[in-house]
């Protein structure tokens, strides 16, 4: 017999009330973890996110007495329903602590590996986007890769059986299925393949540019014009964004250089002012400023006497007062972006604050990342650094134009395979499709598929590459990111024409525009409350993510590739597939 449907608004109070606190003390806990890691921290967040787990639990039991269908307001019954999702604490109290020690020790285990004594933030990313030796970078891919990834394999495996074990005591095949119910969309893989196609050509002529250029700075013993590209040459340890290899593919030598850097730099820039001059910007366009507890609890900066997670992020303690961000921050552009980034994550806390606690999340994953890289596509056009005195009056040109929308490209279009491959290689391994005797191989398939990049040595199943990138250690998924650089150019244009821009999209510069800030807080209040497609067609008119926008920001640069890549006679792609450069150079 199920509980009376009068009983939903009791029982939602209830709700509300007692998971802001458990959801604090999970997320208290978790936050002295990353900002001071030792056993004792990663003990305590270990035991207060199963506390968490065990009161979700708990709480999906009441919610499951209720049968939705009885509960006329859809608002009321759609929180219902969040609540009965049980999650982790579907787990016995002997798997829900070996999955919380897996998960704390590859945590750990990432966070603090060092290569010569050297951590991954700043000391390795700085030797991978700034040393143009092929084999210095070499031996600092390979010795990062041993240090973390290499060392997680056995754990990884113990995580992908408790992982399938809670997603099939919540009712799902694996948990590549679990993680993609977030989207609540039927055919959401489809979606996603169909948008990768659209932009594939976008990216095989970008690849085939900068393999050109490779081939210029490396020599032809190292690039193949026909083959991927080795893997540790462009910029950063997972050739992820090649922002760093900018200046060997910048289309026109001697016009604007679209990098801050500099600016920042010799004006002293400090981690704080390029925090509040984001924060500013939000703003100025009518969206909330951070709370005084956000400038007193943040980390901006990485401390010298103690272990911390470096890799930036942004916290909501669900107490509708405490958010923070941990950085640490290097003066540079790329780390100006990335705190409009996680300034955004800020931005939808502090929107959707007043929502029932189930609906204080991204009307799916992938929106809470695009927010921030949103309003960074404004604020990193010309203009903008020109308005900011960060770079000198821009030439009014084409070749500028096409030298600003490399470096965006560089870092979007460059993205788009890694956010792609990250999940789909994670999905296989949950779904059984890739065997666990072949992780590695596994992994290396996709990446020479999708990204065209090669490894700069031989791999075998000893090596564990994928646990060399964070988000595989620290259980988070990521096809979120590749959902974020579509839609937020679709967020992009629809800001753009609120903001009664008009010209070439690339330059659109919307700071100030409240208008725009009223169409962007009007969707981000709404949380999860409704569903993403319901969300983005209050913004854009449209329910479906569309690479159309992105196409049209980088058509000029898509020409500007084509004639070139057509008069060097380039091979598009990456035929040569199995090519490998040689070890022993
Ligand atoms: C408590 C908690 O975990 N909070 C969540 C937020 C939430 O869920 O509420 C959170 O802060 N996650 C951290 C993560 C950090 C970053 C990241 O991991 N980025 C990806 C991909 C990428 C790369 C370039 C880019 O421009 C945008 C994305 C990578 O580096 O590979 C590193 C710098 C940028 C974003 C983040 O902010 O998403
Ligand atoms: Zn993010």
């Amino acid at each position: 017999g199920f509980a009376s449907p009068d009983g939903a608004p009791a029982f939602l109070e209830q709700y509300n009330s007692t998971s802001e606190v458990k959801l604090f003390e999970a997320v208290d806990a978790e936050w002295n973890y990353n900002v001071n890691i030792n056993d004792q921290t990663q003990a305590a967040s270990e035991a207060a996110g199963i506390a968490l787990s065990n009161f979700q639990a708990e709480q999906a039991v009441g919610a499951k007495l209720f049968e939705p269908s009885e509960i006329t307001d859809t608002n009321l019954r759609r929180q219902v329903e969040k609540i009965s999702v049980v999650g982790e604490g579907a787990l016995s109290d002997e798997d829900l602590a070996a999955l919380s020690k897996v998960n704390g020790d590859m945590q750990t285990a990432y966070s603090t590996a060092t290569y010569n004594g050297k951590p991954l933030d700043p000391d390795l990313t700085a030797t991978m986007a700034s040393s143009r030796n092929y084999n210095e970078l070499r031996d600092t891919w390979k010795g990062w890769r041993d240090a973390s990834g290499k060392l997680m394999r056995e754990d990884f495996k113990t995580y992908v059986d408790l992982q399938n074990e809670v997603a099939v005591l919540n009712g799902f095949d694996d948990m590549g299925a679990f993680w993609r119910a977030a989207y609540e969309t039927p055919n959401i893989e489809q979606q996603f393949e169909a948008v990768w196609q659209e932009m594939l050509p976008l990216y095989e002529q970008l690849h085939a540019f900068v393999r050109r250029r490779l081939y210029q700075q490396y020599g032809d013993k190292v690039i193949n014009l026909k083959g991927p590209i080795p893997a540790h040459l462009l910029g950063n340890m997972w050739a992820q964004d090649w922002l760093n290899v900018y200046n060997l593919v910048e289309p026109y030598a001697g016009y604007t250089r679209p990098d801050a850097t500099a600016g920042l730099q010799q004006q002293g820039w400090t981690a704080e002012k390029m925090f509040h001059e984001a924060d500013d910007f939000f703003g100025n366009m009518g969206l909330i400023r951070a709370p005084q507890a956000f400038w007193d609890k943040t980390m901006f900066t990485k401390p010298t006497d103690r272990d911390v997670v470096c890799h930036a992020s942004a916290w909501d303690f669900y107490n509708r007062q405490d958010f923070r961000i941990k950085m640490c921050t290097e003066i540079n552009q790329q780390d100006f972006v990335t705190i409009h980034h996680e300034l955004g994550h800020i931005q939808y806390y502090l929107q959707y604050m007043d929502q029932p606690t189930v609906f204080r999340d991204g009307a799916n994953p992938g929106f809470h990342e695009a927010v921030g890289d949103t309003l960074a596509l404004s604020v990193g056009t010309l203009d903008h650094l020109y308005k900011l005195d960060l770079i000198g009056k821009p030439d009014e040109n084409p070749q500028s134009d096409i030298n600003y929308l490399m470096s965006v490209a560089l870092d979007k279009i460059a993205f788009i395979p890694f956010g792609y491959l990250m999940d789909k290689w994670r999905w296989d391994v949950f779904s059984g499709r890739s065997a666990k005797t072949n992780l590695n191989q596994a992994w290396w398939d996709y990446r020479v598929k999708y990204q065209g990049v090669t490894p700069p040595l031989s791999r075998t199943e000893e090596d564990f590459d994928p646990g060399a990138k964070f988000h595989i250690p620290n259980n988070v998924p990521y096809i979120r990111y590749f959902v974020s650089v579509v839609v937020q150019f679709q967020f992009y244009e629809a800001l753009c024409g609120a903001s009664g821009h008009v010209g070439d999209l690339y330059k659109c510069d919307f700071n100030g525009s409240t208008e725009a800030g009223k169409m962007f807080g009007d969707m981000l209040k709404l949380g999860s409350s409704v569903t993403w497609e319901d969300a983005l067609e209050k913004m854009t008119g449209t329910r479906e993510m569309s690479s159309a926008s992105l196409v049209k920001y980088f058509q000029p640069l898509l020409d500007f590739l084509t004639e070139q890549n057509t008069k060097n006679n380039e091979v598009i792609g990456w035929p040569d597939y199995s090519w490998e450069p040689p070890t022993n150079t």
